[in-house]
């Protein structure tokens, strides 16, 4: 059995708007193992994206513990969690998030600022990340010179920089049209079979079977918990699914 990265137990959270707390995670838990390829959906506004700040240690829970390599991270100061952060989580967002004034080479390099290496080393390693993104050609270029696919893929490059092993990924293909999706669904597969572990939230079920298990969420919980090929489950939670979505019609 691979070894556990991720542990998520009981975790809730609420937004204030408009003086009225809305909870919007009521009690999630799961944990994920190295190496797996994991996807989160469900309908607009059930907390995919307040999930993956937490998992990524941009955002804390009201309640719960999240443990990162068995490490209570749900306690620790921002400090820590920052640390923690740039060594072991790499995100990639819908909007991409490149800095428009840097060149490709120099945005992937970014995360490994934090970590000390030499200029150097972190234009050394970030080649290497263009490379495996298949844009070592565009090192010396700028975000706005690029289609939104390749700036996409070098988002990715920018995750697999720090070489953190874990990539959350939230929409990634929400702002490319079909082709360049499914180039960078491609690449994500590829990275995934070379070992990164994956959380991907995604609106496209398409993509969302890609991945190896599918986390539904529905109104703040887990609705469903299903890792692929194992079909009675499966039949059991379409059947949870369709049921609720006609509770909810
Ligand atoms: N910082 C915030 N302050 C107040 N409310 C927030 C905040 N962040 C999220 N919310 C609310 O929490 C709910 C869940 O938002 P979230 O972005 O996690 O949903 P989602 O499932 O990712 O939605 P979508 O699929 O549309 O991106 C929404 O009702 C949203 O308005």
């Amino acid at each position: 059995m691979k070894k556990e990265v991720l542990r998520i137990q009981g975790i809730q959270k609420s937004f204030d708007s408009q003086a009225k707390a809305t909870q919007v995670l009521k009690g999630i838990n799961f944990n994920v193992h190295e190496g797996e390829y994991v996807a989160i959906s469900g309908p607009s506004g059930c907390g995919k994206s307040t999930l993956l700040n937490i998992l990524g240690l941009l955002d804390t829970p009201d309640t719960g513990e999240y443990h990162i390599d068995g490490s209570l991270v749900s306690g620790m100061n921002g400090d820590q969690r920052a640390e923690i952060r740039s060594r072991r989580i790499g995100f990639v967002f819908q909007a991409f998030n490149l800095l428009d004034d840097e060149t490709v080479v120099d945005n992937v390099a970014l995360p490994l600022k934090y970590r000390g290496d030499n200029k150097l080393q972190r234009q050394a390693r970030a080649n290497e990340c263009l490379e495996m993104v298949g844009l070592a050609d565009k090192a010396g270029l700028f975000p706005n010179q690029l289609s939104g696919g390749q700036q996409q893929r070098v988002s990715i490059a920018r995750a697999l920089a720090a070489d953190s092993g874990i990539m959350l990924v939230d929409e990634p293909t929400g702002n490319l049209d079909s082709k360049n999706g499914d180039a960078v669904m491609a690449l994500l597969d590829k990275l995934n079979k070379q070992g990164t572990t994956i959380i991907l939230v995604t609106h496209d079920p398409r993509y969302a079977q890609m991945a190896h298990r599918q986390i539904q969420l529905l109104d703040g919980k887990v609705l469903s918990d299903v890792k692929k090929g194992d079909a009675s489950v499966e039949n059991v939670f379409k059947g949870a699914v369709e049921k609720s979505e006609e509770e909810h019609a």
